[in-house]
């Protein structure tokens, strides 16, 4: 098979904008002195005298990243937030250039990166079909060919005269993907795509991804969704602070992937010094250490309590709060554990959460152990994970988090027509 791309020793360099230090005199005592030559006067001690001005102000997203990536593969890419994923497919896409190292492609590269990028708001949506076909280089008459296609899959044909600054995210979402997928290219980069849209939009553009690549065209593909990257994809790759960390088969990638996510929370927990909160574990029904669910999974929260003496009557609960919204629910031994309990020496607690029904998005976990009224200790955000969707009804329809709500309930539907009189 021959290779479609390869990147060589890639690098990508930005540079962060001057933070301004609160009051505009330092800001001008700042100005003053780099203008003069000398040093910051507001630089932070621990700011390395050995690193430059030009380091200090600018992040690699990207490093020496080599990679041959053969054509037909449909290729996973995973990776923590920030990781670099995304400064991946934007070089490759060419909406931004690398800083060091080399591109090559051999095919024209069709993109999907952030909901509506490569779209023109003011322009309709059969417009902008005609405007992404012309950047990649067909005829009008190549691209005509196409149209019943592209308009078909994206379902916004009420729409097509419409501007898309007038779409919903859902359908700008829609329409892009079949303009990348159904428009001629080698090449066709997605990124995070089916995290917008619902159950039955994600088959079908897994399908046409399947297609795609069964069409002798490569993909690559970014998701923090483990489930599509295993199920669509032949080979994946991990990228952790700007570098390749894994490649291989998408089953060994992501499960060395979540391990290692496992291991880094487990980690970050034991090197806080805490008296009596040892450790905080999130585990799934099989009792393995985990930091990402489906809707409906069960959660097992565990921690590890120690107290040098014997302590009685210790009250000790979770916290779970969701990122941007607040507290959402509460796993406590004063509401839910109907027994009396000591601690002492090393005490195991853990509160099974079964068909856990909350919906997509970042958790945190928070736990507090108290005696009394006297609170021991609080460590906040001692545990944090993630729930990934789910058809949980088996209708193809998702609840989404923004407009129905943080709860997915176990609710079933009776309607019933009665005969009108
Ligand atoms: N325009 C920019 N200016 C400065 N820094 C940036 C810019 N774009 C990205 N970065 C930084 O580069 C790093 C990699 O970001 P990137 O968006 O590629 O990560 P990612 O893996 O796609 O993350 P996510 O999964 O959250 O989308 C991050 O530290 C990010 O803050």
């Amino acid at each position: 098979m021959s290779i479609a791309i390869r990147l060589e020793s890639l690098g990508k360099r930005y540079r962060l904008g001057n933070i301004g230090t609160g009051t505009l005199s330092s800001d001008l005592n700042r100005t003053w002195a780099r203008l003069r030559g000398k040093p910051d006067p507001f630089s932070k001690i621990d700011e390395s005298p050995e690193k430059t001005e030009q380091d200090r102000q600018a992040v690699w997203a990207l490093r020496d990243f080599s990679l041959d990536v053969t054509q037909g593969t449909i290729l996973g890419i995973v990776g923590r937030n920030g990781a670099g994923k995304s400064t991946l497919l934007k070089m490759l896409s060419r909406i931004t250039a690398p800083t060091t190292g080399q591109i090559c492609v051999r095919g024209r590269i069709a993109s999907l990166l952030e909901v509506g990028t490569g779209f023109h708001p003011e322009l309709t949506g059969l417009e902008n079909i005609y405007l992404n076909g012309a950047i990649l280089g067909m005829s009008r008459q190549e691209i005509t060919s196409r149209l019943d296609e592209i308009i078909e899959f994206s379902g916004c044909e009420k729409f097509i005269q419409t501007p898309v600054k007038r779409y919903s995210s859902g359908m700008t979402v829609r329409l892009g993907f079949a303009v990348a997928a159904y428009l001629e290219c080698e090449i066709l980069v997605v990124d995070e795509v089916l995290a917008v849209g619902d159950m039955e939009f994600q088959r079908k553009c897994i399908g046409r991804m399947r297609d795609v690549a069964q069409s002798g065209r490569t993909v690559l593909f970014v998701s923090h969704n483990m489930g599509s990257i295993e199920t669509l994809c032949s080979d994946a790759i991990r990228i952790d602070h700007g570098r390749l960390t894994d490649q291989g088969s998408p089953t060994e990638v992501v499960h060395r992937y979540l391990d290692a996510e496992a291991d880094d929370t487990q980690k970050k927990l034991s090197s806080q010094t805490s008296r009596h909160i040892k450790s905080v574990r999130l585990l799934n029904a099989h009792g393995e250490s985990r930091d990402r669910f489906l809707v409906d999974d069960t959660i097992v929260f565990e921690a590890e309590l120690a107290s040098d003496l014997p302590l009685d009557d210790p009250r000790f609960g979770f916290v779970i709060s969701k990122r941007g919204v607040g507290r959402i629910a509460t796993l406590h031994t004063d509401v839910q554990y109907n027994a009396r309990w000591s601690l002492s020496g090393t005490t195991r607690a853990s509160a099974t959460w079964h068909d856990v029904p909350l919906n997509v998005g970042q958790y945190t976990v928070d736990a507090s152990l108290w005696r009394h009224d006297h609170e021991l200790e609080t460590l906040l955000g001692c545990g944090q994970f993630e729930i990934e969707m789910r058809d949980v009804y088996g209708t193809g329809s998702l609840p989404d988090a923004q407009y129905q709500g943080h709860l997915v309930p176990d609710a079933s539907w009776t309607i019933e027509n009665r005969e009108s009189t």
